[in-house]
């Protein structure tokens, strides 16, 4: 049996305010006030794991002991087929500049040099969703959105690299598609689903 939220504060265990603007949108309209760890300051965790679910159960925990409260963190990434699934866990890295601030035009580029000659085009997202109780208590759940990915990057909604991928049967890309067509279809829209039908209350 997992174990259900009560109605509340959560916490959003991350510092991406694009990861965390869907989230809160998922999460809308289930009687879940959130909170995310910007706001009150929280630390960010190094995530030293090698799978999402790893690195998310590792900053759901930090939060969770940091604040005392319920903590919901996402751990997310781009693969693609042609490079063996990297960027995968290691996709916010790609996008890393020296000074800590992050290009994600450069890190899309670098996708594209690495992968330009291959004629496999398929990509997909992952999204590791962890719930994580002050006890130690955690839930996980995992979605992907599969795909594939595209050349030059289009669109200007959504964040990271949603410019580069088009999803199966689609025809834009995440960017260019209206943000509640991606809350239907995305990788952390599967891991939602799966979240809520175990843990969200009646
Ligand atoms: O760790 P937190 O604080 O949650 O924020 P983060 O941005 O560092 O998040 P991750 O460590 O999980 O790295 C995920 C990377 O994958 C990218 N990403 C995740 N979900 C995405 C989505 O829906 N669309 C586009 N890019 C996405 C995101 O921009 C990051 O570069
Ligand atoms: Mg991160």
């Amino acid at each position: 049996m997992s174990r259900r939220l009560s109605e509340g504060r959560l916490l959003l265990a991350t510092h991406n305010a694009g990861k965390a603007r869907e989230v809160a949108a998922l999460l809308a309209g289930h009687g879940i006030e959130v909170v995310t760890a910007g706001e009150l300051g929280l630390p960010v965790p190094e995530e030293t794991e090698t799978s999402f679910i790893g690195n998310a159960t590792l900053k759901a925990r930090a939060a969770a002991k940091a604040s005392g409260m319920v903590s919901l963190a996402d751990d997310s990434g781009f693969s693609v087929a042609a490079l063996d699934g990297a960027p995968g866990v290691y996709t916010a890295d790609w996008a890393e500049k020296p000074d800590g601030t992050r290009d994600y035009a450069a890190a899309m580029a670098k996708v594209e040099r690495l992968a330009r000659h291959a004629r496999d085009r398929r990509a997909w997202f992952s999204c590791a969703l962890v719930l994580a109780w002050p006890d130690g208590h955690v839930e996980s759940f995992l979605g992907e959105a599969h795909g594939e990915w595209v050349w030059p990057p289009r669109g200007a909604a959504g964040f990271g690299y949603d410019p580069m991928f088009v999803p199966s049967g689609e025809s834009q890309t995440f960017a260019e598609m209206d943000p509640a067509r991606k809350h239907a279809i995305s990788h952390r829209a599967a891991a939602f689903r799966l979240l809520s039908a175990a843990c969200l209350p009646d």
